[in-house]
């Protein structure tokens, strides 16, 4: 059934410990010899944490994708309960500079790729997905959730701001005064509560139906001209990824600086110590 599965071992150096999950590349993706869609997998324990690595990871699945001709991408995680924890707070907290700079550029290449992706996209969020998650699974055309978790941008709970981009995803998907709302709340919505807003398409009762349901959205496209199909998208889309083209290197320095402030180091290292400890409870 599975055309190709491409998971290869790709030893990698890096000189912080802490950043090194092992040596194994952190997505898979596989291809459905019926359907052509691939299944884009993220698989770094424990909560999918979106670290350098794992980014450039997505990075370049995304693009293998795009370049195989797929008929079309589902996003989904390796993890039952986890589909992403969001940008891994230990990039940022305390951070090496080269190492931040390249974590926040390749961020913003993996939101510019599977936001502005020519191919139909889906996600299949089979756990909790915050932050950088919900960024992920706002930038699919198409979310089924599982039940019983949760979704949102929580940024100012942890005392930092979505950028501008984070905001046109949600905004792409939520009307502009719930999300206003949720944004500056830094609410975190129930798989039911996603569902009644809007933030997410369907309900799934296993990762299996919610890839069967990620398939059939992209299967709706089978009798549209591809092209046709693609350009669309990206001229509706187009607004929003030419906004982040163009300032990249301002949104790059924003962001560091931002994140150097004393008082956003403070309010990470507590929210670090905090999930810490609620793990060892
Ligand atoms: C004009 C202004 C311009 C502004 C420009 C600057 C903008 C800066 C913006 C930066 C944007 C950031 C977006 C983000 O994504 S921030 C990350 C937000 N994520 C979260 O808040 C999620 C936190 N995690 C959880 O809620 C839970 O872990 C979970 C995902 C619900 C899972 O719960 P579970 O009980 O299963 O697991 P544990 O909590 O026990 O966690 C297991 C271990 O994983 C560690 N962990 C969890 N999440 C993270 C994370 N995001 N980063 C790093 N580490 C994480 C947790 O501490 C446990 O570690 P341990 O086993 O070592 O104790």
């Amino acid at each position: 059934m599975l055309r190709s599965t491409i998971s290869s071992l790709v030893p990698r150096a890096t000189s912080v410990a802490r950043h090194m999950s092992n040596a194994a590349k952190l997505t898979t993706v596989e291809i459905n010899d019926v359907t052509g869609i691939a299944t884009l997998t993220m698989n770094r324990p424990p909560v999918n944490g979106l670290n350098l690595e794992l980014l450039t990871d997505l990075n370049n699945s995304i693009q293998e994708i795009e370049d195989n001709k797929s008929r079309g991408l589902i996003l989904t995680s390796s993890n039952p309960t986890i589909f992403s924890a969001g940008l891994d707070i230990l990039e940022m907290y305390k951070p090496d500079k080269e190492r931040l700079k390249a974590f926040w550029t390749t961020l913003q290449d993996v939101w510019l790729a599977l936001y502005g992706s020519a191919v139909p996209t889906a996600a299949a969020i089979n756990g909790h997905s915050p932050a950088g998650g919900c960024l992920l699974a706002t930038s699919c055309e198409y979310r089924v959730m599982l039940p019983k978790f949760t979704i949102g941008l929580n940024e100012t709970k942890l005392g930092i701001v979505a950028p501008k981009w984070f905001m046109s995803s949600f905004l792409s998907v939520l009307p502009r005064r719930v999300a206003e709302r949720a944004l500056n709340q830094g609410r975190m919505f129930t798989t039911d509560e996603a569902l009644r807003n809007g933030l997410i398409d369907e309900v799934a009762n296993s990762k299996e139906e919610a890839l069967a349901k990620c398939a059939e959205f992209i299967g709706s496209f089978s009798k549209v001209n591809p092209l046709a199909r693609s350009l669309t998208k990206q001229q509706l889309r187009a607004a929003e990824l030419s906004e982040l083209e163009n300032e990249r290197a301002q949104d790059l320095e924003k962001f560091i600086f931002f994140v150097n402030q004393p008082a956003v180091q403070k309010g990470l290292g507590i929210y670090l110590e905090n999930l810490k400890k609620k793990s060892k409870n």
